[in-house]
Order: C-alpha cells, then sequence, then structure tokens
C-alpha cells in the first residue's frame, strides 16, 4: 500500500470515530465528556502519527489574503496540473497565459528529500448572519498539509521555506507587471506593457552587454548584499540628447528583470514628508525613475544659495519653475532627494533601482550623482552605424544592404538621434519597401550634415562678426583714449600759456610798481 494511500485510509477510520464521538458526546454528562475528551485526544495524537497544518486563504483582522496561502497556490499549480482531476484556472498577464491550480477537495502529492507528503484543498462553509433576500455563505477556503511526525523537523524548517521560496518566484514570473505614477502623495497604475527589451535597443553590442550583465547580477545578489552589509539597491544615471533612448532603457529594465515601475513626478509632489511617504510604498522588485532630474530639481540652486550666503545650506530648495512653484508651492528640497536615496533604501526590505534621467548631465549637483548614490552612469548619445544595423534588422528585417555603406560614412560625418533614425526608417509605403526607408534616412542624413556646415559657416561668420565687432570697440576705445589724451594735452597747454600770461601781467604790474616806486623816491 501506497504511503498516502494509507494517509486516506487512517483519515477515513479517524473521521468515523470522530462521528460516534460527536453522537456519544450528545447524550453523556458533562464531566464525563470533559474526561473523555482530554484522554480521546491522546488516544488520537498516540495511534494518528500524521501532524496536519492548515493554511488559510484569509488571516487576521483585515481580511487581506494571506501571503504563505498564495505561495502555496503558486507552489501547486505545477502539480496539480499533472496530478489533480478537477482544476482551477486563472488567466493572466493580459489574457497571455493561463494558470492552473487544483479544485476544492483535491488531494496532491509531493516530495521532498525522500520524505512523501499530501496537499489538500478544503473550505469551511459557514452561514453568515447578515439579513438578505439571498441566502449568504461564507466561504473560508485553506490548503492542509499532511507528514508523518518523524519529519516535523524538515517539515517545518527547509520543506516551508521551499514551498513559500518557489511560490513567490513563480508569482512573481506570472505576475502582470504595473506602472505607478503619484499623484498627491498616492500612486496610481495601469499595467506596464511596454514592448522594449535590450535585444531591440539601438547600441553598441558590447556596452549592451554590460549593463544586462551588471543588472542581472544585481538582481540575484541578495545574499552577496546583505553579506557586505549594504542594502539591497542600485542607482543608474542615464544621460544624453534627448530622443537617445533613455526612456526606451528603463522599459528595458523593466523588462529583463520582470519590475514594477514607479514613475515619480517631483513637481507634483509637496513636501518631504510626501516624498518620504511615496517612497515607503513602494514595493520590492521596482524600478524607481525620476526623468529629466535637471528640470524636476533647481541643482545649482545649492551652489547659489552659498554664493549669496543666504539660507541652509544643507537644506537647500529645489526651485521649481517659478509659477509653478508657486502654485504647487513644492517644497521637496534637495536633501529630500538624498535622504530619500540613502536613508530608503537602507530601511526598506527587497530590492530596488533608482534611475534618473537627464538631458544634462553638467548641470547636476555632485552629491546626487556621485558613486554610492548613482552606482552606473550611463551615457546615451547619437546614432552610430552599429546602433543603426539594429534598428534596421529590427524596423526593415535587413542585416545588410548597398545602401548600408553610403550611411556608415554619413553617420560618421554628422549626428543624428536614434529616434530620428528610427523615424526615417518607420514603413512609409503599405508594402514597406525597405530601400524607401533607407533612401529618406540618406535624404535625412545628408540634410544634417549640410545643415551641420551651414551651421558651423554660420557659427564661424558669427564669431568672426562678433571679433570685427570686438575690434572695431577696442579702435572706438583707442580712438576715445586718443581723443582724450589730445584734449588734455590741449587743455594743459592751454593752462600753461594761461598761467604763462598771468607771469606776463604780473610781471607788468611789478614794473608799474616799480616805476611808480622809483617816481615817488624822486
Ligand atoms: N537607442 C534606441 N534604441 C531603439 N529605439 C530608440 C533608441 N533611442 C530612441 N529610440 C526611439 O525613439 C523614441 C524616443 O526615445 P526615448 O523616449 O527613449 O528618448 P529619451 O532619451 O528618453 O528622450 P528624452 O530625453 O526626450 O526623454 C522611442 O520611442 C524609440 O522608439
Ligand atoms: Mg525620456
Amino acid at each position: 500500500m501506497k504511503p498516502t494511500d494509507m494517509i486516506t485510509q487512517v483519515g477515513s477510520v479517524i473521521a468515523s470515530v470522530m462521528f460516534a464521538w460527536a453522537m456519544f458526546k450528545q447524550y453523556c454528562p458533562y464531566n464525563l465528556q470533559e474526561f473523555m475528551d482530554k484522554y480521546s485526544k491522546k488516544a488520537f495524537t498516540f495511534f494518528y502519527p500524521y501532524i496536519q497544518i492548515s493554511f488559510n486563504e484569509f488571516t487576521g483582522d483585515r481580511f487581506m489574503r494571506s501571503e504563505a496561502y498564495s505561495a502555496i497556490e503558486n507552489y501547486l499549480g505545477s502539480r496539480s496540473s499533472t496530478q489533480a482531476k478537477r482544476l482551477k484556472a486563472d488567466v493572466v498577464k493580459s489574457s497571455q497565459s493561463i494558470i492552473l491550480s487544483m479544485d476544492d477537495y483535491e488531494e496532491v502529492d509531493d516530495e521532498f528529500q525522500g520524505v512523501k507528503l499530501k496537499w489538500a484543498a478544503g473550505k469551511h462553509i459557514s452561514k453568515t448572519q447578515s439579513v438578505s433576500f439571498y441566502p449568504v455563505t461564507d466561504e473560508k477556503k485553506y490548503y492542509r498539509l499532511t507528514f508523518h511526525r518523524r519529519h516535523r523537523q524538515l517539515i517545518l524548517g527547509d520543506y516551508l521555506n521551499h514551498v513559500l521560496k518557489e511560490g513567490n518566484e513563480i508569482k512573481v514570473r506570472n505576475r502582470q507587471r504595473k506602472l505607478y505614477t503619484n499623484s498627491g502623495s498616492y500612486w496610481r497604475h495601469v499595467l506596464f506593457q511596454h514592448p522594449a527589451s535590450f535585444e531591440s535597443l539601438a547600441m553598441e553590442a558590447e556596452r549592451k552587454q554590460e549593463i544586462m550583465d551588471d543588472l542581472v547580477v544585481f538582481s540575484t545578489a541578495e545574499e552577496f548584499y546583505a553579506r557586505i552589509g549594504r542594502a539591497w539597491k542600485r542607482g543608474y544615471l542615464l544621460f544624453g540628447p534627448p530622443g537617445t533612448g533613455k526612456s526606451t532603457m528603463i522599459a528595458a529594465m523593466a523588462n529583463l528583470l520582470n519590475y514594477d515601475i514607479y514613475d515619480l513626478e517631483l513637481t507634483s509632489v509637496k513636501d518631504n514628508t510626501q516624498l518620504r511617504k511615496l517612497l515607503i510604498d513602494t514595493t520590492s522588485r521596482s524600478i524607481i525613475v525620476i526623468e529629466d532630474i535637471d528640470c524636476s530639481l533647481d541643482l545649482t540652486g545649492q551652489r547659489k544659495k552659498k554664493e549669496e550666503g543666504e539660507g541652509d545650506e544643507k537644506d537647500p530648495k529645489l526651485k521649481l519653475p517659478k509659477e509653478e512653484a508657486e502654485t504647487k508651492q513644492s517644497q521637496v528640497t534637495l536633501s529630500g532627494i538624498l535622504n530619500f536615496v540613502d536613508g530608503l533604501w537602507s530601511a526598506c526590505k527587497g530590492e530596488r533601482l533608482i534611475v534618473f534621467t537627464t538631458n544634462f548631465v553638467e548641470k547636476l549637483d555632485p552629491a546626487l550623482i556621485r558613486k554610492g548614490r548613482m552606482d552606473k552612469h550611463i551615457e546615451l548619445s547619437y546614432c552610430s552605424f552599429e546602433a543603426f544595423q539594429i534598428l534596421a534588422k529590427n524596423y526593415l528585417k535587413l542585416e545588410s544592404h548597398h545602401l548600408f555603406a553610403r550611411i556608415q560614412e554619413l553617420l560618421g560625418e554628422t549626428k543624428m538621434t536614434p529616434a530620428e533614425v528610427a523615424e526615417h526608417l518607420m514603413p512609409k509605403t503599405i508594402s514597406g519597401d525597405a530601400m524607401v526607408c533607407l533612401e529618406s534616412l540618406i535624404g535625412g542624413l545628408e540634410k544634417a550634415k549640410e545643415d551641420a556646415i551651414l551651421k558651423a559657416e554660420e557659427e564661424v561668420k558669427e564669431s568672426a562678426r562678433l571679433k570685427a565687432e570686438e575690434e572695431a570697440k577696442e579702435k572706438e576705445k583707442d580712438k576715445d583714449k586718443e581723443k582724450e589724451k589730445a584734449k588734455a594735452e590741449e587743455e594743459a597747454a592751454k593752462e600753461k600759456d594761461s598761467s604763462k600770461a598771468e607771469v606776463n601781467e604780473n610781471g607788468f604790474c611789478e614794473n608799474e610798481n616799480a616805476e611808480l616806486i622809483s617816481k615817488e623816491k624822486k
């Protein structure tokens, strides 16, 4: 006889005894009942060598679905589909896959390190007291695990940990990921269905692989982070001109790691307290994104304040665009952001990535992007030929073409963002002729090159004009100086002449005086 069948048989014997006991209890005096209760339990445990554990679907007062119950449900999913006769099906990932679990009162066997166990799904049904036209029943589902008592240590320790771990992993694999956005101090979410992947991301293969490795190593390094005593988090700074794939890369990261995205709009966060609340509400296995961080915060504020010598330098106000700041009265500060990056991560369990994006990395405060906060700095730049090849493969299914050589040449001579290249490669005709797209791209690149040359010429002209203006101003200044000098000399000469005349006049008077004196003497 199989051990599992034995469990079933013993179970049914016990059930009969319990029934007989219930009948007996109705007609038996209370004292005798108590006595019998005590000893029947002892007898039961003596003869029944199995241990049973129930995992109820809902626990506690708050009617929260038990995490253990849903982990067990996921864990038993694959076993149920091969063993149970009646199954329940649920659709996940927006109708892309079906999850099976065993129906009520079904049983499945499991084995762990050579030990056999039995799982059964059951439910308690009770009538509720509420007054209603329709009869309302209250179902309380549970899973019951049965195993021999000699394996107690193993099952209560390693086996249950193994079930919870594997169940949670399956849950993460099956879950529909979400994109959260903040509205006031709450997160709202929609299903995250961005199709971006690292494979379709136009970027040099080597750099792409390096970033992917970094992400995967991070996501599997729980023990490492615990051992070295660091919070399990990593910061990424993505910078580069508009349309170079920063947002696309974030979506690709989420898809690679199966993480949720929390897109934090800082300008709608009132103050640091609200920011803290939002961040504490984020879940594990998520990417917290602050896009265009240079626009959300005035990161030069700190330095300006220091120069002006006003305010507390540790707590500079992050200046939002003026009107916005006035209307929203946001008081999120740089120190608030820094605290969030450091504080939250050290406090919250579970892995989290934080990603900042910016078009102007040089504008950011060094404190914000120093290593340890933003561990990895990734520059996304203009389209290289290698990146173009990926786009051509994605958009046109082309590995090579005779026009590629010309495109390579032009990409070496001029700058175009992957977004612009992608726009040229979008199908232009119903038949989706690749040639038309490539020619459009060549036209675009040639125009960009001409524009760049014209711009450079204009810049040269402009700088020459500015230089000429400068020189003219200098000359004018020199002339003015000369004029002033000449004027000064003239005035000096005049002064000299006038003082001579004075001397002469004085001389004349003296002569007159001398004449008068001599006349008087005579
Ligand atoms: N490296 C890339 N690989 C594939 N597609 C790209 C890449 N860069 C841009 N694109 C395409 O261009 C569009 C715009 O790119 P994206 O929004 O990622 O740019 P961004 O760098 O975030 O720009 P911004 O700084 O303005 O936010 C995307 O929808 C995508 O189709
Ligand atoms: Mg973007």
